[in-house]
């Protein structure tokens, strides 16, 4: 298994990390000796709800290179042992919920996530877990997190933030439409979803909140206007390229990053109603749905939301997936459970499991 604590792989490069001077749980503690210069760096995963324990590292070093990993085909596995948390029928049963929350009013989104658990029949190796995520976008995507308890890995699209020096840039991603194999098909899904005022609603109070975010913090702010259309492996999304230039230098991409996280692509609107949703409903999210990246002591850094990922457990067998959607006025509880389906794809192709080996899940493979 890979020696590297920490790989983030982007199309303009990768970052490694090897070596562990300090763990983090809490990652305020993080931000504060990084921004005092008392360790070099820190990368590794925010938890998606700041009040749980983060798993931040201060490495020993940290290694930058420009090309992004190789892609490689997955390795055949079987899952078995699957269970759905929760199953599908109290995800519609949340999804309805928060559809009647939005319509009493007091909540405008909330991202509602299921997971899945199960054993894989060999250990994964995180290595060939990468090279599989980043083989499997065409960004070459890919992220792997020593969590001190296992890994989480994943391949998220999503970039919360990348700072140099004072200049920002983020990629909201929300809205939401899956893949097709067939040329036709596929073309059909992205326009329907570039037309569908439902998922352009639900990307809308994304942009809002770094718009919030940043405003005060940012001598400029840029922010796209209609949505771009961009795909992963197995989803299309509305994107919206955001630019910012910070006021001062002296936060760290780490500062910006609990800054900004969650965002309502993972969390919702307003924030304190939705994480209320959030924890009333759900089991805690953990890892999931926060941030994954890295920040150096100059202040430069990048980080992604911690979508589409798994964790695998000290043995490589045991793993849990996640994936969510966002709820607005006007979805559909059928729709979005496909969709969350429709998202685990990314982890699950990785791991050369295919839906048939899961009957015992109830999962609906998403129309092709
Ligand atoms: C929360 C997830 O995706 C987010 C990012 C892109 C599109 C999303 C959506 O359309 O709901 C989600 O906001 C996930 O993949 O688990």
């Amino acid at each position: 298994m890979s020696p590297d604590v920490f790989v983030l792989s982007r199309p303009h490069g990768v970052v490694r990390a090897a070596g562990v001077v300090r763990r983090y749980p809490d990652a305020a503690a993080a931000a504060r000796d990084l921004r005092e210069r008392r360790v070099d760096s820190v990368v590794g995963a925010l938890a998606f709800d700041p009040r749980e324990p983060s798993a931040l590292i201060a490495p020993t070093a940290l290694y930058h290179t420009r090309i992004p990993l190789p892609g490689a085909q997955p390795t055949a596995r079987r899952l078995t042992a699957v269970v759905e948390i929760p199953d599908p029928a109290t995800h519609l049963a949340r999804v309805q919920a928060a559809v009647a929350a939005i319509a009493d009013g007091g909540l405008d989104k909330v991202v509602l996530a299921r997971a899945l658990t199960g054993r894989l029949d060999a250990p994964a190796d995180v290595d060939d877990l990468l090279a599989a995520l980043a083989g499997g976008n065409h960004e070459h995507n890919a992220f792997a997190v020593d969590t001190g308890t296992g890994r989480l890995v994943g391949a998220s699209p999503e970039l919360l933030l990348r700072k140099h020096g004072r200049e920002v840039t983020c990629l909201p991603y929300a809205g939401s439409a899956p893949r097709h194999a067939d040329p036709a098909a596929d073309r059909r899904s992205r326009e329907a979803l570039a037309g569908s005022a439902k998922d352009h609603r639900e990307h809308a109070f994304v942009v809002e909140h770094l718009r919030r975010r940043l405003a005060p913090i940012a001598t400029d702010l840029e922010i796209g206007g209609r949505p771009e259309l961009l795909s992963t492996g197995e989803m299309w999304h509305l994107a919206t390229p955001v630019h910012a230039v910070l006021t001062e230098s002296d936060s760290t991409a780490l500062d910006l990053a609990m800054t900004l996280s969650p965002t309502p692509a993972t969390c919702g609107t307003p924030a304190d109603v939705a994480a209320r949703f959030i924890r009333t409903h759900e089991e805690p999210r953990g890892l999931y749905a926060g941030a994954v990246g890295w920040a150096d002591a100059d202040g430069n850094g990048e980080w992604m939301v911690t979508i589409r990922c798994l964790e695998l457990d000290r043995t490589g067998t045991g793993v849990r997936m996640w994936a969510g959607g966002g709820i607005v006025a006007g979805s559909d509880p059928q729709a979005e459970l496909t969709e969350t389906t429709a998202k685990l794809q990314t982890v699950l192709n990785a791991l050369g499991v295919t839906l048939d080996d899961l009957p015992a899940a109830g999962m609906t493979p998403g129309q092709s």
